[in-house]
């Protein structure tokens, strides 16, 4: 099929997520392609213009390491977050806010005023705590990275009901005083699950989750919280917070998460039509609905 089928057919679909909102996070892998972020940004306009919610969590992992080293400071990763020190903290603030984030939303704003720029700061939109990265099984203190503990979410609502698209950076305040660097797709999970969200879509820069990474043909397109459960302690680096923050959503009521292939122009778009990119979530129920609706029809 040819994704400009792929992409007429999600059109009518979109009409039965009418007022439903959407979490869409998009990664910073995928944010290298100029075409990429504009199809990106036009899909999400599309989605409000067909009375839907999107909401925005953006990423931004490679611009961070790329100012980081240019200011002669490396970066190191555990279990797929950033050891962040105070003045890794300040670069990771200023590239998101200051950078990544003004870039989507003047993206989003060539078609109108719809998007607004915040972080998890304001409002109180997200608090944190300190999080610590598990190395097998044991904790590793990794500085500044915090996890969403409460979300106060009358402002994106306040920005919903105006008509605007809420673009956010994964960046929390701590009760504790301090400035947190919160992985993207945890911040997008957390906020997905505060927000009541149909859906949880992440775009990243592969065709989805391999069950044994890099092996082409392992590529899931479908799995269950319970299956997703049992895979999680084999998975590694980015894909640990990715589909940590799936499963955490669609256990806590969010009705399907999608990792998408990010490197697919209009798969946002497409992901509501009938040949969507990547691996689909789902809870437990759905699995068991299918199998039984099958043994009724004695397959
Ligand atoms: N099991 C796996 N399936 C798919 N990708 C994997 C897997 N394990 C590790 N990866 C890596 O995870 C990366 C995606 O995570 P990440 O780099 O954090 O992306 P993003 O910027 O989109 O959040 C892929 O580019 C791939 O290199
Ligand atoms: C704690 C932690 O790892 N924070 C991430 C925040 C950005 C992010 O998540 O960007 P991607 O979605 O592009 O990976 C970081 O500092 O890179």
């Amino acid at each position: 099929m040819s994704s400009r089928v792929g992409l007429l057919e999600a059109l009518p679909s979109l009409e039965r997520f009418r007022g439903s909102i959407v979490v869409v996070k998009f990664g910073g892998n995928a944010m290298v392609d100029q075409e990429l972020k504009a199809a990106f940004a036009a899909d999400v306009v599309l989605l409000r213009q067909a009375g839907l919610y999107p909401v925005v969590v953006h990423g931004g992992g490679p611009q961070i390491s790329a100012q980081l080293g240019r200011l002669g400071l490396e970066s190191s990763f555990t279990a797929g977050l950033r050891v962040t020190t105070p003045e890794t903290m300040d670069v990771v603030r200023m590239v998101l806010a200051g950078q990544v984030q003004r870039e989507l939303v003047g993206l989003v704003n060539a078609y109108g005023p719809f998007a607004v720029g915040m972080t998890g700061e304001d409002a109180h939109t997200m608090t944190a705590v300190k999080r610590y990265a598990v190395v097998d099984g044991e904790p590793v203190d990794i500085g500044l990275v915090g996890d969403v503990v409460q979300v106060e979410a009358g402002a994106l609502r306040a920005l919903l009901a105006d008509g605007r698209i809420p673009v956010i950076s994964s960046i929390a305040r701590g009760a504790d005083g301090h400035v947190y660097n919160v992985n993207a797709d945890t911040a997008a999970a957390a906020l997905a699950i505060a927000l009541g969200a149909t859906r949880l879509l992440m775009l990243t820069d592969v065709a989805g989750l391999y069950a044994d990474w890099p092996d082409p043909g392992s590529l899931i397109t479908r799995l269950t919280t319970s299956e997703l459960d049992a895979l999680l302690p084999e998975l590694t680096t980015g894909m640990v917070p990715k589909m940590e923050g799936c499963l955490r959503a669609v256990r806590a009521g969010v009705a399907t998460a999608r990792v998408l292939d990010g490197r697919v122009r209009h798969s946002l778009l497409r992901s509501f039509g009938a040949d969507p990119t990547g691996t689909l979530v789902v809870p437990d129920a759905a699995r068991s609905a299918v199998a039984m609706a099958s043994a009724r029809r004695g397959g």
